[in-house]
């Protein structure tokens, strides 16, 4: 079953260029997808349209069968930045949306009709994840005594302790150092076979795209109709990044962006 519909899309931002145009997409529920292309291509762009940041100019995003106008309390969003708050300690930051759902309660608009009010069990969730992404020991710390790789640990947590169904993440590691990202890479595919959510990355690096992305889209800095999707079933092989399949799919997928990648005209001064 389609998890996520995107039907017949049409969008751009103001007077400017169109970025999609009849564009329609079907994500199945509990599959893990990355998207890639060239810079100012609408990566971000499309994500924020799933999130319900953005509302289509025409056509119909759907979420498990509800057209999209906002945001939606099951998706979980990771940022490439954070977006911490730097006062608060790190079990402070991974409460933050569980304090917000139990201002507004389940109201199915800011939360989900089905969340849990007992505080022990929400206290546990928080400890879970923080432990199982492994700063349960740094719970007291504020976001500027951590490393970057701590920090978007903790943003991660945040995000799961809310229980999303869909986690829609933005260049999340690419700040991080190359093992740092590896590391989480592995957690977050570790993550994603436990508890078979559905997911999107967007990422500009073609290693992480073939790495998280069982199916892997790729967009053109042109308008964007029929939408390019290549099946990967290298997702998870971190440990085969230098074996010639692995190498090979890279170089594929190099090929593809570049095939859809339109030269810019050189700036007039
Ligand atoms: N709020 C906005 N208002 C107007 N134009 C925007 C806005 N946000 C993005 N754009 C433009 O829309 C296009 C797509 O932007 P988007 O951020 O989705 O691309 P991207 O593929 O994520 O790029 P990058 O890889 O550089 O992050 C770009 O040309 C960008 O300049």
């Amino acid at each position: 079953m389609a998890m996520i519909e995107i039907d017949r899309l049409v969008f751009k931002y103001g007077d400017g260029s169109s970025l999609f145009n009849d564009f329609s997409l079907l994500i199945g529920k509990g599959e893990a997808w990355t998207i890639i292309g060239p810079s100012g291509c609408g990566k971000t762009t499309l994500l924020s349209l799933v999130a319900g940041m953005l509302r289509p100019e025409r056509g119909t995003i759907r979420i498990g069968g509800e057209v999209i106008t906002r945001a939606r309390p099951r998706t979980g969003l990771v940022l490439q930045d954070h977006g911490l708050l730097p006062w608060a300690t790190v079990r402070q930051n991974a409460e933050l949306g569980l304090t917000i759902r139990k201002y507004y309660g389940p109201d199915g608009v800011h939360s989900p009709q089905d969340m849990e009010a007992d505080p022990d069990r929400l206290n546990e969730r928080v400890e879970y994840w923080l432990d199982w992404l492994g700063i349960g020991d740094l719970q007291d710390k504020f976001p500027a005594e951590l490393s970057r790789g701590q920090r978007q640990r903790a943003a991660i947590a945040r995000t799961l302790v809310l229980d999303p169904d869909l986690l829609l993440m933005d260049e999340p590691f690419s700040a991080l150092d190359a093992p740092i990202r590896e590391e989480l890479q592995k957690v977050m595919n570790t993550f994603h076979a436990e508890s078979g959510l559905t997911s999107i990355t967007v990422t500009h690096d073609i290693e992480e795209a073939v790495v998280l992305g069982e199916k892997i889209l790729v967009l053109g800095n042109g308008v964007n109709s029929l939408p390019v999707v290549i099946d990967n079933h290298l997702r998870g092989a971190i440990e085969k990044r230098n074996d010639p399949e692995f190498l090979l799919r890279c170089s594929e997928l190099k090929m593809t962006i570049a095939a859809h990648t339109v030269a810019l005209p050189p700036e007039s001064n």
